[in-house]
């Protein structure tokens, strides 16, 4: 085993394991995991416990104490990643951020995002983002494929600030793209793939029965070499032609140490460039689709968040960044989508490098950790009736936002491995949904009755971490012809 027990303190709480294969038989494999994993900390009655599976040791956090003690407060112990030999070696993917354990490459990565991405200044995208906004507005007003339009607009964004890829020019890149996501969650989700709990079998042969997970590695790390490949090339040629816009590969291309080894540094952009074009796209798109639906699900939300719009914004007028304090309830629609929905509900797994003891019990090092975000965003205490869609629950009597209530920071995870996008994807989600709130009433499709047919709001039931809504349709009518100067188009 990678762990081992302790004489002095037991191992937290967890269901009984067998020789041998421990609890791979407890381990949740289904779909909405997080949920099983709730029902089993309940029956444990703990918010620590413990698992193990062919000499993997995992514990499941599930409350926000537990996660902050470990993941923020001892973050130099909990930082780093388990390794997934099916998604870091077969696939190829170690070399990129979120893969990596706490090591040199890891640091230099987060540095580059730091430095080309800063939190304190994401106002360098806010004319990128509002663009790509008025292109989705558009797309809407026709759309007939709505998860699609959605990814288009989400990628031509990220493209655009990761790589300087502009408009249409993106959309040859989004096909690989979301092929690649699709694999890298399946890849990713622990358990999903045996040759992550018995190592050797990675060097069975393609042909040999039952390793098809070795064909599928192979067309997967072909995506993914397409992915990181193409559209950096495409910034480098544009940087030699002196015809690159500012993103952040050119940024930090731009920023090379000339006097350091430059085919390496060359390397981590390139991984942290494709880090960013999945890291920017999949979690906003279930997002954004979760947002449609809630407003489908709860026209009296939208109405409220439309009234406000209407009183801060002239007739004809698009949202812009500035009005954002004068706009709480659209603020508090965007921390309730992700907090009623979150799109990564188990976090990416941490590992924990050394032993630890807590609450009197022995965190084993090498330990996956695995953070219930979707626990603590539905934490009654917290969120009272965690499961209704309520925006209000962040205000005040006065529709103010309310300080005191909890805010969804653990939806972008926790500690040093926190998420870099966190700033930007926040006012990429929020000029998002006040465009389209100020743009389009949001509208159930109508039946062949003549009736209303609301959708049933169903999520992807298969085994992922990420949280996503499946395919749904609905209607953009638009709220006023005022609007179509603004996006230079006619409605009809
Ligand atoms: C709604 C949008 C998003 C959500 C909910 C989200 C959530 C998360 C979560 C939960 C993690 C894992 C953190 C941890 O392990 O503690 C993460 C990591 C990461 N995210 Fe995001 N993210 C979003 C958007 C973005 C965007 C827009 C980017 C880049 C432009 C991005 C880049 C990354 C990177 C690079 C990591 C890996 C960090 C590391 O391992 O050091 N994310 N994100």
């Amino acid at each position: 085993a990678r762990w081992r027990n302790s004489p002095q303190y037991p191992l937290p709480p967890g269901p009984k394991k067998l020789p041998i294969l421990g609890n791979l038989f407890d381990i949740p494999s289904k779909g909405f995991i997080w949920l099983d994993y709730i029902e089993m900390c309940r029956r444990y009655g703990s918010d620590i416990i413990h698992l193990s599976a062919l000499g993997n040791s995992v514990i499941v956090l599930d409350s926000a104490q537990a996660v902050s003690d470990l993941l923020e407060k001892r973050s130099s112990l909990y930082s780093s990643r388990p390794k997934s030999i099916m998604l870091n070696e077969l696939l190829g993917w170690g070399v990129i951020n979120i893969t990596r354990p706490n090591d040199d490459i890891w640091k230099s990565q987060r540095r580059i995002f730091a430095n080309t991405i800063p939190p304190t200044d994401v106002k360098r995208f806010h004319t990128k983002q509002i663009a790509a906004t008025h292109d989705l507005l558009r797309a809407l007003a026709h759309s007939n494929d709505i998860m699609r339009d959605l990814y288009t607009g989400t990628t031509v964004l990220i493209m655009d600030i990761t790589y300087g890829i502009q408009g249409e020019e993106a959309l040859p890149f989004i096909k690989t793209a979301v092929e690649v996501v699709d694999t890298m969650a399946i890849a990713a989700a622990p358990g999903a793939f045996l040759v992550d709990q018995i190592s050797v079998l990675k060097y069975v042969p393609e042909w040999f029965p039952g390793a098809g997970f070795k064909r599928k590695a192979r067309e997967w790390n072909m995506l993914r070499t397409k992915m990181t490949e193409d559209p950096f090339r495409v910034t480098k040629e544009r940087m030699v032609a002196g015809t690159a816009t500012p993103s952040l590969a050119s940024i930090a291309l731009e920023q090379m140490d000339l006097t350091q080894d430059i085919a390496q540094q060359e390397e981590l952009i390139k991984a942290t460039s494709v880090m960013a074009h999945i890291g920017g796209t999949d979690a906003i798109v279930a997002t954004m689709a979760g947002f449609i639906l809630a407003m489908l699900m709860n026209p009296d939300i939208q109405t409220r968040a439309q009234r406000e719009l209407d009183r801060v914004l002239a007739p004809g007028d698009l949202p812009t960044f500035s009005l954002e304090p004068d706009l709480p309830y659209i603020q508090a629609i965007v921390w309730e989508v992700l907090r009623h929905q979150p799109p990564v509900p188990l976090c990416f797994p941490h590992l924990v490098t050394e032993d630890d003891v807590y609450s009197g019990y022995l965190i084993p090092k090498n330990s996956i950790i695995m953070p219930n975000i979707w626990s603590i965003l539905h934490n009654e205490e917290d969120y009272p009736d965690p499961y209704r869609f309520n925006p209000s629950r962040f205000l005040d009597a006065d529709g103010k936002i309310d300080s005191s209530v909890k805010h969804i920071g653990p939806v972008f995870g926790f500690g040093r491995r926190a998420c870099p996008g966190k700033e930007l994807a926040l006012a990429s989600l929020w000029i998002k949904i006040a465009s389209i709130l100020a743009c389009y009433r949001i509208e159930p499709v109508i039946d062949e009755h003549g009736k209303l047919a609301q959708p049933k709001a169903e999520w992807y039931p298969g085994m992922t971490l990420f949280n996503h809504p499946l395919p749904f349709k609905c209607r953009f009518i638009p709220r006023s012809k005022d609007i179509e100067a603004s996006l230079d188009m006619k409605f009809t």
